[in-house]
């Protein structure tokens, strides 16, 4: 690793540190994704963060800066988006740095720290969700996220409710890729070839799949493994009771006026997965649906 530093934005609460510092100190290998690989590390005021090491960057260091700070600034103005706290760009280093959190994806499809999740968590959570991207779809520039999957939904739990954050907005503005497609399999629109081709309706579609995971509990496909989530829950309405469709773990709810919320957000994600991207709602219709069914606050 070169000597570069780190880039703290306005408002991070952290204490600068160097690169070295960082990585070399206590970091370790979360995964590695579609855009890079995504480190675990320790600030020495002691907090936890995520690093991003991308790969594939071909924007010169002025203009990838200048790209970072758009995205942070835009990232501010809404809180159901993950903050950047710090990014490094030097020679061929490309890092960004967040907070880090729990994923929906661990919570839900987790080993080690499954969560329980109420309903009053699933929908706030699908809620908090859908308003993020419906304001990333509503920036002037026809922004799209391109890679809403729950591995990229964060979450935390303070003051007795839950909080939800989406990172990797628009990460395809920041790194070219060769691959035909880097979205995973499961939460892929029809439509979608290659990352030219992701659009507001692709969005749409993978927060279809998203809703579903939170509805069943079972986790998409990925790699091959996992269930193809709106193939699976269309059997189900043919063959078996609408109560099967749901996580067990909302079975208690089945009679109680939370059963028609569920029902009713199952609708909505059958609606986002529909084959053909006309056919399903905008993002902004979407976030209203779920405001009304579950009486949220605008
Ligand atoms: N801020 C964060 N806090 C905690 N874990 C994180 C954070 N950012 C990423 N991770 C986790 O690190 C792992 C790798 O993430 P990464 O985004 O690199 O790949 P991915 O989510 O598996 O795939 P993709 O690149 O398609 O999004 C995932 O398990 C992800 O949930």
């Amino acid at each position: 690793m070169s000597s570069s530093t780190l880039i703290f934005l306005k408002g991070s609460e952290y204490e600068e540190c160097g690169l070295e510092t960082l990585l070399y100190s206590n970091a370790h290998v979360l995964g590695r994704g579609t855009f890079g690989t995504t480190f675990k590390a320790q600030l020495p005021g002691k907090a936890f963060v995520a690093v991003k090491r991308l790969k594939g960057v071909c924007l010169p260091e002025i203009d990838f800066a200048a790209k970072v700070k758009e995205l942070a600034k835009m990232a501010a103005g809404h809180e159901n988006l993950l903050p950047l706290k710090a990014y490094c760009c030097h020679m061929n280093e490309r890092l960004l740095l967040h907070d880090f959190l729990s994923s929906l994806a661990s919570a839900l499809h987790g080993s080690a720290i499954k969560i329980p999740l109420s309903w009053e968590a699933r929908s706030n959570i699908a809620y908090g969700i859908a308003r993020g991207i419906s304001y990333l779809h509503s920036q002037p520039s026809n922004i799209c996220h391109g890679n809403i999957r729950s591995s990229n939904i964060f979450i935390s739990y303070y003051n007795d409710r839950h909080s939800v954050q989406i990172s990797e907005y628009c990460m395809a503005q920041l790194a070219t890729l060769d691959s035909k497609t880097a979205i995973a399999q499961g939460y892929r629109a029809p439509e979608v070839t290659n990352l030219n081709s992701v659009s507001h309706k692709s969005d749409v579609y993978a927060f279809g799949v998203v809703l579903l995971e939170l509805l069943t509990g079972k986790a998409p496909l990925v790699n091959d493994k996992g269930t193809d989530l709106p193939k699976w829950v269309r059997s189900i309405f043919q063959e078996k009771p609408i109560i099967e469709v749901f996580d067990s773990a909302l079975h208690e709810y089945k009679e109680s006026w939370v059963g028609e919320q569920m029902v009713r957000l199952l609708q909505i994600a059958v609606c986002c997965t529909f084959e053909y991207q006309c056919n399903r709602p905008s993002m902004a219709a979407v976030t209203n649906r779920i405001r009304e069914t579950c009486n949220f606050k605008p």
